[in-house]
């Protein structure tokens, strides 16, 4: 039997056996994020939903660390995949629109809410494997780096065009700020330095650098990388199609998600004291530094971002991003 509990954020539907699925409904109705549960195994799947790109919103931030708190609560729970309901973008980022001509009051909200998800994702009980599926520039880039493992798509992904003119998708990730006109938050790029190492971060930071997949491989920036090519039925691996939200369903063949899979089930096995004991061995100081200067991260932010020079740059970079789409 079904059971649908419902609250003003999160709607949970408790399904046959072990498996809890649970949504983060947006305030239109939709799904922001969708997350399952599987006790046996001990993992868990968090999709980002937030067509057309998974930018990265006030609401869209609470969602992700509200879903998340949700899995942390479970005891049973060890560890989660964050991946996204788009298969050529794992997140764009902010939402620009959260930063062009902001509103005083929202935007330190929305300035908290990213803090509260570097907080809650970096620091989190659980292990968490990010499958990038697409793209992952800017802040895509911060939430995959604020995982505790990385695998992105090799990008062999079909491709666009069609017949022999087939154009290659390639998919990227990297801190690209500066290209946009404005400087990676400090505490991001120090995630970055953290990750890559001082040189190669200071240099990407600079430079905006967009990394394609076997560049963010041999840079550090992810920990593999693995074709998309789905496998004939026969390769489906047991769990992972339980584990799939609908939307996704048609995942369960694919290397990357099942290669996703296999690390999660790895980190569900670790004992998980000693997991989360070594994983504050490197982190905790990092948080720390975090909340000791959260309030003055939000004013400078805030100072920056409604700078006139900055304010130009961005509204030059919507409207570039948006003929851009129109142009398609
Ligand atoms: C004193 C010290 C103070 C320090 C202060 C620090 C201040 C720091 C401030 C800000 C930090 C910002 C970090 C960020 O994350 S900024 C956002 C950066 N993101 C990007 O630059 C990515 C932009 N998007 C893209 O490059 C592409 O969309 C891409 C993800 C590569 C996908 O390309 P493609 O598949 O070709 O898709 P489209 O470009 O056609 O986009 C599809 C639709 O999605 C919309 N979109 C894309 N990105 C965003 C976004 N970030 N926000 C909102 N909307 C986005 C795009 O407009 C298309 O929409 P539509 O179809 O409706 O036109």
């Amino acid at each position: 039997m079904n059971t649908v509990i419902r609250s003003q954020l999160l709607r949970f539907s408790v399904g046959r056996g072990q498996q809890f699925r649970f949504s983060t409904a947006a305030a239109n109705g939709n799904d922001l994020v969708i997350g399952t549960v599987d006790e046996t195994l001990g993992i868990a799947m968090l999709t980002m939903n937030r067509p057309p790109a998974n930018s990265l919103s006030l609401e869209m931030n609470e969602a992700i660390c509200t879903s998340l708190k949700t899995m942390e609560s479970n005891p049973k729970i060890q560890s989660v995949i964050l991946s996204s309901s788009n298969p050529k973008i794992f997140s764009a980022g902010l939402d620009v629109s959260e930063l062009v001509s902001p509103h005083p009051d929202r935007l330190p909200k929305f300035w908290n809410s990213l803090q509260q998800l570097y907080l809650d994702l970096y620091g989190s009980r659980l292990a968490v494997v990010a499958a990038i599926q697409g793209h992952a520039p800017a802040a895509g880039c911060f939430l995959a780096m604020a995982c505790d493992y990385r695998i992105m798509s090799s990008g062999d992904i079909g491709g666009e065009g069609g017949g022999d003119m087939k154009k290659r998708f390639v998919p990227t990730i990297g801190l690209n700020e500066t290209q946009l006109g404005i400087a990676a938050p400090p505490w991001m790029g120090q995630l970055l330095v953290r990750t890559i190492g001082f040189r190669q971060a200071e240099l990407a930071l600079a430079m905006g650098t967009l990394f394609p997949p076997d560049r963010a491989l041999s840079i550090g920036l992810v920990d593999a990388i693995e074709s998309e090519q789905h496998g004939a039925e026969s390769t489906i691996i047991e769990g992972l199609s339980e584990l799939l939200p609908s939307i996704s369903k048609d995942q369960a063949s694919n290397p990357l998600m099942q290669k996703a899979f296999k690390q999660a089930t790895t980190f569900a096995k670790i004992p998980p004291h000693a997991r989360v004991a070594s994983k504050l061995v490197t982190r905790q100081s990092h948080i720390h530094d975090m909340i000791a200067t959260r309030d003055e991260d939000t004013a400078h932010f805030c100072g920056f971002v409604t700078q006139e020079a900055v304010q130009k740059n961005l509204i030059a970079y919507v409207e570039a991003m948006k003929s851009k789409s129109k142009k398609k």
